[in-house]
């Protein structure tokens, strides 16, 4: 689904602060996987999430999705791969300031009774109507997380998607992620901080220093519904 091929991403190339932040990162991440990338801050995560989806451009490598190989896509190629292909939930929510969050969930989008029946089960009903700033960093962090859920993508990037949610929200939330993998065969890229969303994932890939130094299949998937948080 997501096959990497020596990755190598240099900031500011050729100049005094230039820095090698992925060294050679090779990946295979199969179609419907709940994959979880660990490390310290500063290894290279986000980075290589970013990567991975496009966002950012790499230094040499190839990185194929779905056989596709997303580096060589033209400008709309890449604008349709965005579009409907990908979503992003990051830890800075990145919510559109002047909409609500209803409106921010659903962007172009139809309201869908799935969405609607999140967005009470997950209590953020009382604040749908109101802007992001008027809101507490779960409320926007789940509006964020139903926003990419709204677009029922092939592929799910998560940076530290509970990084601002208490452990119940964050095992609701997880939870969610685990049905959609299941009942739809998404696959997710989930960065963590949180040794404990291992336990929900197939894959657990380490990440030092730009490098990846383990990579390894759990064969004894937890529900998130399980965990003790
Ligand atoms: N746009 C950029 N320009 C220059 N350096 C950058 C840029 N983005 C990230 N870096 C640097 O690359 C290194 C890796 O950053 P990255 O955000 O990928 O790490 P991370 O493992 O996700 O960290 P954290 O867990 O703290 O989020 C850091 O030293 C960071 O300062």
């Amino acid at each position: 689904m997501i096959k990497a091929t020596e990755i190598k991403k240099v900031y500011n190339p050729n100049k005094q602060n230039e820095l090698a932040v992925l060294k050679g990162i090779n990946l295979d991440i199969r179609e419907g996987e709940f994959c979880t990338i660990i490390g310290k801050s500063g290894s290279g995560k986000t980075t290589l999430l970013k990567c991975l989806s496009g966002l950012e451009s790499v230094t040499s490598g190839v990185i194929k999705v779905k056989q596709q190989d997303i580096l060589n896509f033209s400008k709309k190629q890449m604008n349709a791969f965005r579009r409907n292909d990908i979503a992003f939930v990051f830890q800075e929510y990145n919510l559109i300031d002047d909409l609500t969050l209803h409106e921010n969930i659903y962007l172009e989008h139809q309201p869908s009774d799935e969405i609607e029946h999140l967005i009470d089960v997950w209590d953020i009903r009382k604040a749908i109507h109101l802007f992001p700033n008027q809101c507490s960093g779960g409320q926007q962090q789940k509006a964020a997380i139903l926003r990419a859920l709204v677009k029922q993508v092939r592929i799910l990037f998560c940076d530290e998607p509970t990084g601002a949610l208490d452990g119940k929200s964050s095992k609701e939330v997880l939870s969610v992620l685990q049905e959609i993998q299941e009942s739809h065969q998404t696959t997710i890229l989930l960065i963590t901080h949180n040794e404990q969303i291992t336990q929900i994932s197939n894959r657990v890939i380490t990440i030092h220093d730009g490098e990846k130094v383990s990579d390894d299949i759990n064969t004894e998937v937890k529900l998130a519904r399980n965990l003790e948080w």
